[in-house]
């Protein structure tokens, strides 16, 4: 038996073409964000791979992704769970900045420590301040979050992935998780067991769904899984290595 599991990171949206951190402030997608979420769902259809059941964030981007990829798959229809726990890493003080105003700031380092390291996280959001979270109704629930790591972004997305991924992967559903760079960077990181230090080196491009058949105990047959367009993928995963410079 095995399982198929397909990761989406949404389109791009209007800050990743203007290039700031945007972490969890719910930002739409751009006009061609939009175009690659539909395209993403016609690469799907086009290799046959049509999901049962969707996973998304509580975050617009990751939503409307999922809402156009699906419905260009015609499976508009199949259930859907949301959870913050799939959202964007919360890049804490750095949301709203513009990644090379910070890079030129603080230096390459510091900047892709923050960007890309395991464990060190980016400076706390002051609570209150314009990109903070903190009185966001669909938040209520959990303790203010201020900033994350991607060693954080794992551990909280992690008891998801047991306890709603996993079931329905073993149920025989074909899963789609439309979520965001770094809440799939740490997925791929479970999946493929990157150590800490190579993961810095994994960027996921938009809009382009990965394919992985996991075997039966739900580890990848092949290793970095199969993205639907590679020679695409390729391009757009050094555009996002790029981004700030
Ligand atoms: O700004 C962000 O929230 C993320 C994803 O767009 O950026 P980065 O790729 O720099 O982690």
């Amino acid at each position: 038996m095995t399982y198929t599991l397909v990761l989406l990171r949404h389109g791009e949206s209007d800050w990743n073409a203007k290039n700031l951190f945007t972490g969890w402030v719910d930002v739409p997608l751009s006009e061609k964000g939009l175009a690659e979420a539909a395209r993403g769902g016609e690469l799907m259809k086009g290799e046959g791979v049509l999901p049962d059941v969707v996973h998304t964030s509580l975050l617009r981007r990751a939503i409307t992704t999922a809402n156009l990829a699906l419905d260009s798959a015609d499976r508009h229809w199949i259930p859907v769970k949301r959870s913050w726990r799939l959202n964007e890493r919360h890049y804490g003080a750095l949301q709203g900045k513009d990644k090379k105003q910070i890079r030129d700031e603080y230096g390459d380092e510091q900047f892709m420590l923050w960007r890309r390291s395991y464990d060190v996280p980016p400076p706390a959001i002051e609570l209150g301040s314009e990109f903070s979270q903190d009185a966001d109704p669909r938040y209520a629930d959990i303790e203010p979050v201020l900033n994350e790591c991607l060693k954080d972004v794992l551990e909280r997305a992690l008891p998801y992935w047991h306890s709603d991924i996993v079931p329905d992967l073993q149920a025989g559903r074909t899963v789609l998780v439309a979520a965001h760079g770094n809440s799939l960077r740490a997925i791929v990181k479970y999946l493929d067991d990157i150590d800490d230090e190579s993961i810095a080196g994994l960027n996921i491009p938009t809009g382009i769904p990965l394919k992985y058949e996991l075997d039966e105990n739900l580890k990848p047959i092949t290793k970095g899984g199969l993205y639907l367009d590679p020679a695409a993928a390729a391009e757009a995963i050094k555009a996002v290595a790029n981004q700030g410079k």
